[in-house]
């Protein structure tokens, strides 16, 4: 099955709401003039909470076609959960995409297994589709574990989902080893994992479940290195950090076909 193609913009804790509106016509303006085609490789961009707003309304008022992410949400839909954010804001405010257990939430905030399982759901439940992070870190990767943690990951994650829901989820494989240190995994690494995912996604449902879930490599992408990346034939797209706070570096991630073309 044809799976079209992500790439998406984590800026993590960087671009406050005035800066964002810089960044999101530059990158808008970018695509435009090279007549990007946004039906054939999605561009998400995947702001902090409190640009959310600012980048919708660029959005919805401009008719860009740009699609909007969100780095986090609430397990829970309301209540007395301070510092949440409910998946039924972020979906009032036209996000589309959710990050879900990234490592920097898992390792930086304590995020379990658990609670990575329990925000897939609150994504569901909202109409949000969730980019599941998974990743293995330097020292699980030096022991050769690197499928079978991963593995353990999207089990817990998928846990009570349907196999329609299942097909929908986006999964991020990101060694934790290789974001924002310029240690780029080799395209042969990423495939290993992006095919044992998908290996896991047909034993857990079945291959059309597989075949059509979206698996996404991340961790120090540039416009140098995606091209070779994309090729390898379980990689649909790409979850960058540090490069699409450019957004001509960006744009050009986009691009890449432009590179395996050139
Ligand atoms: O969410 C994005 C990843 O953590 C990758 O970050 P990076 O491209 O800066 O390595």
């Amino acid at each position: 099955m044809a799976r079209t193609p992500l790439i998406a913009g984590n800026w993590k804790m960087n671009v406050d709401h005035q800066q964002a509106t810089v960044l999101v016509q530059k990158l808008d303006w970018t695509l435009r003039d090279k007549k990007h085609d946004f039906d054939a490789v999605e561009v998400c961009v995947v702001p902090p909470f409190t640009d959310l707003r600012s980048v919708q309304t660029l959005i919805d008022g401009d008719k860009l076609s740009l699609l909007l992410g969100a780095q986090d949400l609430s397990p829970y839909d309301e209540g007395a959960y301070t510092g949440d954010i409910s998946g039924v804001f972020l979906r009032k405010l036209g996000v589309s995409y959710v990050l879900v257990g990234h490592s920097e939430r898992r390792e930086g905030h304590g995020e379990t297994d658990d609670v990575v399982a329990a925000k897939v759901k609150a994504a569901f439940r909202n109409e949000l589709v969730p980019l599941l992070c998974v990743g293995e870190s330097l020292e699980v990767r030096q022991a050769g574990e690197q499928v079978a943690h991963v593995d353990a990951q999207i089990v817990a994650a998928f846990e009570g989902l349907s196999a329609e829901q299942a097909a929908t989820v986006v999964v991020a494989y990101e060694p934790i080893w290789a974001i924002g240190t310029g240690e780029v995994a080799t395209p042969d690494d990423a495939q290993e994992v992006c095919g044992a995912i998908r290996a896991k996604l047909a034993e857990l449902y079945d291959e059309a479940t597989a075949d059509a879930a979206r698996v996404l490599y991340g961790g120090s992408v540039k416009s140098g290195n995606v091209a070779s990346i994309m090729a390898q034939p379980d990689v649909d797209g790409a979850l960058v950090g540090g490069a699409s706070l450019d957004p001509v570096e960006f744009a050009a991630i986009c691009r890449y076909q432009a590179h395996v073309t050139a």
